[in-house]
């Protein structure tokens, strides 16, 4: 089994400690943005009229592999088609994003050009910038010819900061302005630069409040590449007011999040290709950077696109650009301030299915069925299954609303102030669940899910059992209620279960043998066999997310590991109750078995 000290290895920085992640499922980083006739790769102006094909004359996009093609339509401009079958755990495309940095949390863990974490000798600092850190030489040398402008800007940055806390650009910055020495370095005739021009802008219709966010990031841009006279921007190809601005909604509607193999968020990045893809609330493929065993890790980070389900040819291929788990008034809000459209995916378009486990609380009379949450102009609320009327609709209101309120503090505190972030999510729990409010329902699942990560974080130096089942209880509740609301395979859903598994396979401080199957978490061997099972299941659930392919990714091939040692401790475990039993003296007249 795993000791407690594998456990806290593993949770040495908050980044790999887990295979969860607290918050969202977001794919896409931030945005902005509507449709518009969009120039394809020989900068032939496509008018959208009904869904049509662009593949067969566009030069860019070349990592695109024969088995996708890209096609245009009114409804959401231009997007990734399956031209055959695929089946979950396919691996649709594989693509290195054009740019990406680390947060700057991340600067001094993970390599900024690999985005490993650091090896056994420590990542080396760049001397000059005294900013970024590389894994080792070669590294270095791979992103010399980038990171030689960045390496003066930052030093230029550093000295005019009026503060140590902002002496760093934040990544939107940083990503922009790699974004554009590249450019400038591979000249905009080239098919890097052609894709990245490619990216829908939605300068002309960006609502006033996005407008000053975007002037704002433009200035600080322009700052940070060092221009002194609007002239010397034309450089970077940018000759008008206009060109900055579609530089900027073109990264904010496209960027994505860099994550680990397990997820937890690392950076930003900007990949043309996979910026093709639309969304859908119930998506049919994710994103993902699994690291898989033969990919070269000079070559990371690698994206990959994996299918979550079956794909028939002819089907568009949707991810999720936000969180899926939330409510469809939220996800609605998310996707028209950040992406600037009106969802009508199969999830949104259904007038909100009445039982939507995302958004219900249970039935008064506990019959079984559920009713739709609450909102203030609501008509009387009934059971949908028994009917019965709900009467605590004001209590479920303000349920609803401090749960919330405390999910953004804590959110805000969790790594500045984590004991206090944890007292927030053990208070804020017992009110919603009091008011009935599903655990897979928001913010109930969002509480959860953060307290989980919380206790992880703060997991005593010698736990006791009770700590121990504790966070095993709180870990199995977020698997059920994730499994309410994703489908089998999704990679958040599939991390969620490794987690409970490699929990449940803790060695126990104080085994409790007699305590009983119906007891949760059981102890001793049936919690061993448990922790087998749940790894199984994990694993191929991460078979599906991560790739079938890539083993599940870096993790797959972990819990792998994982199920092959449970297995063995259980043969032994099994091998000495045999033991135990031929040893132990039969009594008079009983009749040996199978004679
Ligand atoms: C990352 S881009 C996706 C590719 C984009 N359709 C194109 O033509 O380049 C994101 C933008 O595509 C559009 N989009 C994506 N999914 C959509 C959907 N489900 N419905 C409508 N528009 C969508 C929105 O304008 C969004 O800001």
């Amino acid at each position: 089994m795993s000791s407690f000290s594998d456990l806290r290895a593993k949770r040495k920085t908050k980044e790999v400690g887990s295979f969860l992640r607290a918050g969202g499922t977001s794919q896409f980083a931030t945005t902005n943005d509507p449709i518009s006739p969009i120039a394809d790769a020989g900068s032939e102006s496509l008018v959208p009229t009904e869904t049509k094909s662009v593949s067969a004359n566009s030069s860019l996009y070349r990592c695109l592999p024969l088995s996708v093609d890209i096609r245009v339509n009114l409804e959401d401009g231009r997007g990734i088609w399956a031209k055959k079958a695929f089946v979950a755990g396919d691996i649709l495309f594989i693509t290195k994003p054009h740019v990406h940095v680390l947060s700057t949390r991340n600067l001094e863990l993970f390599c900024s050009s690999c985005t490993s974490s650091a090896p056994e000798g420590g990542l080396k600092r760049c001397t000059l910038c005294r900013v970024v850190w590389y894994c080792s030489t070669q590294c270095q040398n791979n992103d010399w010819s980038v990171h030689k402008k960045e390496c003066d800007a930052l030093q230029r940055w550093a000295a005019g900061a009026p503060s140590l806390d902002v002496a760093i650009p934040a990544e939107p910055i940083r990503c922009l302005g790699r974004l554009l020495w590249m450019k400038q370095k591979k000249k905009a005739t080239s098919v890097w630069a052609k894709e990245i021009e490619a990216m829908q802008s939605h300068r002309t219709s960006l609502p006033p409040e996005a407008v000053e966010g975007h002037t704002h990031l433009a200035h600080a841009v322009v700052r940070y590449l060092g221009v002194n006279a609007p002239g010397e921007l034309g450089a970077f190809g940018i000759q008008t007011a206009a060109d900055i601005v579609d530089v900027v909604s073109r990264f904010t509607t496209n960027s994505l999040t860099l994550t680990t193999p397990s997820l937890t968020p690392l950076g930003i990045a900007v990949s043309p290709p996979f910026a093709l893809i639309n969304h859908s609330c119930d998506p049919n493929a994710v994103v993902v950077f699994p690291r898989a065993s033969n990919d070269s890790r000079a070559q990371e980070p690698l994206m990959h696109v994996v299918a979550i389900r079956d794909i028939a040819p002819d089907e568009e291929i949707f991810t999720a650009y936000i969180d899926t788990t939330l409510p469809k008034p939220l996800r609605q809000i998310a996707l028209r301030t950040a992406y600037n459209f009106e969802c009508k995916c199969t999830l949104c378009n259904n007038e909100v299915p009445r039982d939507d486990p995302r958004e219900a609380v249970d039935c008064p009379r506990s019959c079984g069925g559920t009713c739709p949450l609450p909102t203030e102009e609501d008509s009387p609320l009934r059971c949908i299954k028994c009917k019965a009327a709900v009467s605590t609709r004001g209590a479920i209101i303000d349920a609803l609303r401090v749960g919330q309120e405390g999910l953004d503090k804590a959110t805000a505190l969790q790594i500045s102030d984590t004991p206090k972030a944890l007292q927030l999510t053990t208070n804020l729990l017992p009110i919603l669940e009091g008011a009935k409010i599903l655990p897979s329902s928001h913010p109930r699942l969002a509480l959860m899910r953060l307290h989980q990560s919380l206790l992880l974080a703060s997991f005593p130096v010698t736990p006791t059992q009770d700590a121990l089942d504790n966070i095993v209880r709180t870990t199995a509740a977020c698997v059920s209620a994730l499994t309410a609301v994703l489908r089998a395979g999704h990679p958040i859903r599939a991390l969620a279960c490794a987690e409970l598994g490699r929990l449940l396979a803790v060695d126990e401080p104080a085994p409790d043998v007699s305590r009983g199957k119906s007891v949760f978490p059981p102890s001793g061997p049936v919690r061993l066999r448990l922790a087998y099972d749940t790894l199984v299941q994990a694993r191929s659930e991460l078979l599906i997310g991560f790739g079938a392919r890539n083993e599940g990714g870096e993790v797959g091939r972990e819990v792998r590991e994982m199920v092959v040692r449970i297995e063995k401790e259980l043969e032994v475990w099994t091998q000495r109750m045999k033991d135990v039993m031929q040893d132990t003296p039969k009594p008079k007249g009983s009749k040996s078995l199978g004679r």
